[in-house]
């Protein structure tokens, strides 16, 4: 790391290192292609993309700072950013060497006014994990905190020394950089860099103010209050400053140390089973989510009573979860507008397909919004009104080669996928790996099933409601549903309908395996078009996506809906 004392040789090792960069992309993708050399300059790109990327990671390493999680930043951002950059970086870690411990005392002591040894009975000098921006250490607390939070073991977060101006200069450097690319028009007309910017800055600014950890990690326990499911460590807010957070100490099995979890009598299946659910909880009910869910920041704990307990998987252990520095959020205004793209994609509706992501707030303003349409309704005509036996001859080729097409046109159109649906992909995929890793069977629609009844029993049925009216009006696709279910929705809405009388339980009994199969097939239209989105940035991604969205479904949720009558 370079010495945080020479703030300006910093500064100017980034800017000479953007100064470059910048001139090599504008030669390549400016001056050539005006000299009539544009084949040229395409055929190397991919390799140079590619060295660029792999001299940003040395540099990351080599500086620190936030330079690392600008990397990070940058591999989340598949949007904007070709595939070669985003995979090149998506293994940065961010792990730094230890600050000497005089450092940290010196800090520590500052922030909380008092010597390491009266605000704590022990302070563990070998720091857990040392990472860019500041370093864990294990402590006991003392009789006054004990008696206040009835605990004893703490985990004590230290920033760095001196990380405030290192960030300070490394946001003047990006800022600067991203004026520069506002003025490169093959950039500009794709990403608002400058905005880009703004809003990492947030985040970054955000990280380095424990208090707004400390916030988050209250609001997370808030969100799982009486539920067995899930422990929170609590916060030791009388030992928790800007600069130094102390909370509970959770350590208990790692979430991946699978020998450890069966010796505990602890089926990893069902704790894959159980993480999923809890994520899909974040997302889609409390809409604030751990962002991180990598398998450091998760533990099992067995509870008391253990294998003995009865009454499910809360009964026996937890699953537990620590950093809380990248939570993500759902704002409503995301919500009701992925709804409506939902709606509109299990309605095949390509006009509102369009709205919707402009309500998402994933499509600028310069959008051609006639050609997106156009492009919605072709894919739709190709794919969303088939019936179970034509999509399983759908082979990944064919959605290959569509997506080729399709991935041309939507290059070319001006998206931005908004921070928090980033977010919730780096929440799903990082959740996916660790399923699969815990139980090679897994899979995320096991999850997705029951959740999507307990999604519609929460939201009174306002989802299968609108998806009905609308499928119905423009399609036809939905026409399997109970002729009645409008009527029972309304009664059970207005409460006229008393949950509990066997009669009104076999009603939403049945309800709920048609809305159960409605969601499925908004998911799998979900999937399909995120799929062929993605594929234009990420080719992997967005073929996993697609072909997530045409196996497991077929059989259970197509031949429902689109063929023969389900089970009720
Ligand atoms: N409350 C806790 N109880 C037990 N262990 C903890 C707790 N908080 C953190 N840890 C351990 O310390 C490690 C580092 O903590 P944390 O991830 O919060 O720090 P960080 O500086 O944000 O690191 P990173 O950037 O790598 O995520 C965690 O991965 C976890 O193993």
């Amino acid at each position: 790391m370079t010495d945080a004392s020479a703030p300006r040789a910093r500064y100017r090792r980034i800017m000479r290192f953007a100064a470059r960069h910048v001139a090599l992309v504008w030669w390549f993708e400016l001056v050539l292609p005006r000299l009539g050399l544009g084949a040229l300059a395409a055929r190397g790109r991919s390799a140079r993309l590619q060295r660029l990327a792999q001299r940003f990671h040395a540099l990351a390493l080599e500086l620190g700072g936030l330079m690392i999680k600008v990397g990070q930043f940058m591999s989340s951002r598949l949007d904007v950013l070709p595939p070669e950059i985003t995979a090149e970086l998506e293994g940065l870690q961010d792990e730094a060497p230890a600050v000497p411990f005089a450092g940290i005392r010196e800090l520590a002591e500052g922030e909380l006014g008092m010597p390491l040894a009266q605000a704590y009975t022990a302070f563990e000098q070998q720091p857990l994990a040392a990472a860019s921006l500041g370093q864990a250490h294990r402590a006991g607390l003392n009789a006054v905190d004990t008696a206040d939070t009835g605990l004893t073991d703490a985990i004590v977060k230290v920033q760095r020394p001196g990380i405030e101006a290192i960030v300070d200069v490394d946001l003047a450097a990006l800022r600067r950089v991203a004026r520069w690319l506002s003025r490169v028009h093959v950039i500009s007309d794709r990403v608002d860099m400058p905005a880009l910017v703004e809003e990492f800055a947030e985040t970054s600014l955000q990280e380095i103010d424990y208090r707004h950890e400390a916030a988050n990690a209250e609001r997370f326990r808030e969100c799982f209050e009486g539920d067995a499911r899930v422990r929170v460590p609590q916060v030791v807010w009388e030992r928790s400053t800007r600069r130094v957070l102390t909370l509970e100490d959770v350590s208990a099995i790692k979430i991946n140390d699978i020998a450890g979890l069966r010796a505990a009598g602890i089926d990893p299946a069902a704790v894959a089973a159980e993480f999923a659910a809890v994520m899909f909880d974040q997302i889609f009910t409390h809409g604030f989510f751990h962002a991180d869910p990598h398998p450091g920041n998760l533990f099992v704990t067995p509870r008391m009573g253990g294998a003995d307990a009865s009454g499910g998987p809360g009964a026996q252990w937890q699953l537990t979860f620590v950093d809380f520095g990248m939570m993500g959020e759902v704002p409503a205004s995301a919500r009701s507008g992925l709804r409506r793209l939902l709606i509109a994609a299990a309605a095949r509706d390509g006009r509102g397909l369009v709205e919707g992501m402009r309500e998402v707030g994933a499509l600028l303003p310069s959008a051609d919004e006639a050609v997106l349409e156009r492009a919605m309704v072709r894919a739709f005509e190709r794919f969303g009104g088939m019936g179970v036996a034509e999509l399983r001859e759908v082979d990944e080729r064919e959605f290959r080669d569509f997506a080729a097409e399709f991935g041309e046109l939507l290059r070319s159109m001006p998206f931005q996928l908004p921070e928090h649906f980033l977010l919730i992909a780096r929440a799903a995929s990082l959740t996916s790996g660790l399923c699969s890793s815990l139980d090679p069977a897994f899979n995320l629609w096991n999850a997705v099933e029951p959740y999507a009844a307990q999604l519609l029993r929460a939201e009174s049925g306002n989802v299968v409601h609108d998806v009905a009216q609308r499928a119905i009006a423009s399609a036809g696709l939905i026409a399997h549903l109970p002729t009645r279910l409008d009527d029972v929705l309304n009664r059970i809405e207005e409460g006229r309908l008393a949950v509990g009388a066997p009669r009104v339980e076999r009603k939403l009994a049945r309800l709920e395996r048609a809305a159960r199969r409605v969601v499925s097939a908004i998911l799998f239209s979900g999937l399909l078009v995120a799929g062929v989105l993605l594929l234009a940035w990420n080719p992997p991604l967005g073929v996993v996506l697609m072909a997530a969205s045409a196996v497991p479904l077929l059989h259970a949720v197509l031949a429902g809906i689109l063929g023969r009558r389900g089970p009720d």
